[in-house]
């Protein structure tokens, strides 16, 4: 049991730093999303998320993780900032 305990501890330390990131990342994109919705730039960048796919994929490899599972959380990642930036699009163009 104490070793469950301790490799649950240290997923536990995982997860929060995957938390942080994950919310820097969000932070970041909402300034992406500013930018575009004030430079009327589209929210979806097909050819950025193309190279980002590419470059996630050979990271995976390189670290030993499946490229699909990476690929499915980046997609997931990507669709919300999507989402996000069309809502401060909305509310850009509501302030017009
Ligand atoms: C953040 C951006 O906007 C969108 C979201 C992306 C992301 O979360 O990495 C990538 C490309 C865009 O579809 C961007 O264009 O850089």
């Amino acid at each position: 049991m104490d070793k469950l305990e301790a490799l649950r501890h240290s997923l536990d330390n995982l997860d929060s730093a995957l938390i942080s990131i994950l919310s820097e990342r969000f932070k970041l994109t909402y300034d992406v999303g500013v930018f575009k919705a004030e430079n009327n730039l589209p929210s979806i960048d097909k050819e950025r998320e193309r190279k980002q796919f590419e470059r996630i994929k050979q990271l995976a490899v390189n670290h030993g993780l499946e490229p699909e599972i990476a690929v499915k959380v980046l997609r997931l990642i990507i669709d919300e900032v999507v989402k996000k930036h069309d809502k401060i699009q909305e509310i850009k163009k509501k302030e017009k």
